[in-house]
């Protein structure tokens, strides 16, 4: 079920992450991808290709591109306000995405089991209604907010509790009666 305090329809997500390489502003070389809250169980985003997500001349790089889905699929974690990561991701490269290219993404969750959350989505090239370029398949696992705290590096965690806005953003995931 989509949460009673979910961001609604048509509202811009903002980075769950400064530093984060899909979704954060403060990360140059990063996708800054734009998450937009869809219907029901739902999310759309946009991205655009620069140079420095090449692989092959004048082409995004794969991996670019799964992170493009990773992150429209985690994205969809605001709209059930869980803290949730990456178990699986099962990714098709359907048509070669040029430099430049604007990729519209959308994704939703399929299904919930427990702490599994299975969700799917596509990257079309140029246009929401564009050819399909990427497909992905996914299950997240929700975890508590110690994943990161356990885990992450100590410089970058401290600065995160350090930081007000990240420990409301933080705070706000985990709450989800
Ligand atoms: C003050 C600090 C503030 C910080 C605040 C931050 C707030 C941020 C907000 C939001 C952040 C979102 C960030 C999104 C970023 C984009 C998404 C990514 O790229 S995430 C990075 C890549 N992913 C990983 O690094 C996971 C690494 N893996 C793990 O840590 C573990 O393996 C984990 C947590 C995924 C699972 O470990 P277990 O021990 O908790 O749970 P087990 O029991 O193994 O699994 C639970 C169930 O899931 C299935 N499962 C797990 N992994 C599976 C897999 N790969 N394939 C199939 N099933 C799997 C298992 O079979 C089990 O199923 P059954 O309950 O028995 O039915």
């Amino acid at each position: 079920m989509r949460h009673a305090d979910a961001p609604a329809p048509g509202e811009l997500l903002g980075a769950h992450y400064g530093q984060c390489f899909g979704c954060g502003g403060e990360q140059p070389h990063g996708l800054h991808l734009a998450a937009r809250a869809g219907e029901g169980l739902s999310i759309t985003a946009e991205f655009t290709v620069r140079p420095e997500h090449q692989g092959a001349p004048g082409l995004a790089h794969g991996g670019v591109l799964a992170t493009a889905l990773d992150e429209t699929l985690g994205s969809l974690n605001w709209l059930l306000r869980t803290i949730a990561v990456t178990g699986r991701l099962e990714t098709d490269f359907v048509r070669p995405v040029p430099v430049g290219t604007t990729l519209h993404l959308a994704a939703e969750v399929t299904a919930v089991a427990g702490r599994k959350i299975y969700s799917t989505a596509t990257g079309r090239i140029g246009a929401p209604d564009g050819p399909v370029a990427v497909r992905a398949d996914a299950l997240f696992i929700e975890v508590k907010v110690d994943h990161f705290i356990d885990h992450g590096r100590e410089e970058e965690i401290q600065a995160a509790m350090n930081d007000p806005d990240q420990i409301r953003r933080a705070r706000a995931f985990e709450v989800n009666p």
